[in-house]
């Protein structure tokens, strides 16, 4: 039976992904109603600039005053979609203590501080939500802590940011620069406020500490995550990832160790086959890939980024929280008790693509690869091209470890005959 009392919602940030969310509250009003059991309403709207023209927001919702919105008490739910720490940290803490459940998109922040956040809803007997937290629309959050959680995930293999992606595809695909893709992505509402966290890797890493945490049941933190951007990838990497048979992809890998006793997190640039499905990921979409005993491998796709997409996986949260209180009942919170430790990246075990300007005389391939021998890196396979006194020696190696690996570019970079190290590059997915 439907109730007749509205449960209030209050939305935190009007922005790319909050505008969507209203939009969709309103037109599909009658919708959510029926899905929950009882209308939703949307009890206030908290932005910087009230100024700004909203379609479709009745002005006497608008407030500058979060705070007093998340404390009026009568509030259900809160959505935040302001994102970054403060004051959204403070927002989402004062919204639990006074009564609301909570749904985020804000990765950041959860990264940082989902320990505390959850250990905050439990105390006060609310849900914290989060699926448009990771991959935009995909649902990734619920399969992981639910439909896989009688299952052992054992790796999360993925691209987790639809800017990334869109950048590095335009690069592939019609030689665009980096900075006019860029500007491209940001007008379409892919990247974040400041989009130094996609392009160096931050978001994608947020994204990686969340899905690690929840798929091995341990806590791994932001700082756990090793991170490298894609500033530094160039139409040079793309032309020697072709002559791989692969491209490139900005990835983020999550594995269990073999004796299952540590985990670790990474994100960095990545040449992947074309063979590989990952490969064909276009545009600002994403997929991730997660590997687990009984399953096996199953894969995750679609946009991971912009809008509506995002508003999408808000309001399956808002819907999922709603029931949850119409039934005086709580989601499954955190589920960190396997106290797993992260491992460092030199214990993280891949394959290379090196590549080396060196001059071009007799002695020079063997002087490298004696230096490969020596730190116990096996070379797969080594491609020289020189004119005038100059080469380029491209070196793709057997899986070794990145300790080993930083051990053996530390002493190339030694060789008189090594000029310099143009690029590293990890190559996944085989
Ligand atoms: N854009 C995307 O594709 C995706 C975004 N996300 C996440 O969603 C969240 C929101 O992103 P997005 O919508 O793109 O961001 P925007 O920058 O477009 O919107 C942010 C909103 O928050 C408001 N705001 C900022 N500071 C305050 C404050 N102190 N008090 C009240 N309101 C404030 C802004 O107000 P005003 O309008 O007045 O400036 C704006 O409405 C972030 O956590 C982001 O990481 C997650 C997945 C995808
Ligand atoms: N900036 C992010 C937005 C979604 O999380 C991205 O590009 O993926």
């Amino acid at each position: 039976m439907m109730r007749t009392r509205p449960l209030k919602v209050a939305l935190l940030g009007c922005g790319v992904v909050g505008s969507e969310v209203a939009r969709i509250m309103t037109t599909h009003a009658d919708d959510l109603a029926a899905r929950i059991g009882a209308p939703v309403e949307l009890a206030g709207v908290a932005v910087r600039r009230p100024g700004k023209v909203r379609e479709g927001i009745p002005a006497e919702l608008i407030t500058t005053d979060a705070t007093a919105l998340v404390k009026r008490g009568d509030i259900d739910v809160v959505v935040e979609v302001i994102g970054g720490i403060e004051p959204a940290r403070t927002l989402i803490t004062t919204a639990f203590a006074h009564g609301a459940s909570v749904v985020s998109a804000n990765k950041a922040l959860l990264a940082q501080e989902g320990a505390d956040l959850h250990a905050a809803a439990e105390q006060h007997g609310r849900d914290l939500y989060y699926e448009a937290a990771v991959a935009g629309a995909i649902p990734l959050i619920r399969p992981l802590r639910e439909s896989l959680a009688g299952d052992k995930v054992n790796r999360v293999l993925g691209i987790v940011n639809g800017t990334t992606n869109f950048i590095l595809d335009k690069m592939d695909s019609t030689g665009a620069g980096y900075q006019e893709a860029l500007d491209e992505a940001t007008a379409l509402g892919y990247a974040e406020a400041d989009p130094t966290a996609d392009v160096e890797g931050f978001d994608a890493a947020a994204k990686a500490a969340i899905l690690a945490g929840i798929a091995f049941h341990t806590r791994v933190r932001l700082d756990d995550v090793y991170r490298e951007g894609m500033t530094e990838v160039t139409a040079a990497d793309f032309v020697s990832a072709r002559e791989m048979g692969c491209t490139i992809k900005l990835l983020a890998i999550c594995e269990r160790a073999e004796d299952g006793g540590s985990v670790t997190a990474r994100v960095h640039p990545a040449m992947i086959p074309l063979t590989h499905p990952l490969a064909s990921v276009r545009g600002a979409y994403n997929a991730v890939f997660v590997e687990s005993d009984a399953a096996g491998q199953l894969m995750f796709y679609g946009p991971g980024a912009g809008g509506s997409p995002t508003a999408s996986a808000v309001l399956g949260d808002l819907v999922a929280v709603c029931r949850n209180r119409l039934n005086g009942a709580t989601g499954p919170g955190e589920s960190a008790y396997a106290a797993l430790p992260v491992s460092s990246m030199g214990e993280v075990v891949t394959r290379y693509h090196i590549s080396l300007d060196v001059a071009d005389k007799p002695g020079v391939l063997a002087q490298v690869a004696t230096v490969f021998a020596e730190h116990g890196v096996s070379i797969d396979t080594v491609r020289q091209q020189g004119k005038h006194g100059e080469a380029s020696l491209v070196v793709v190696t057997h899986r070794a470890s990145d300790a080993a690996l930083g051990g053996t570019v530390e002493a190339l970079r030694k060789l008189d005959t090594v000029r310099g190290v143009a690029s590293i590059m990890r190559v996944e997915g085989e």
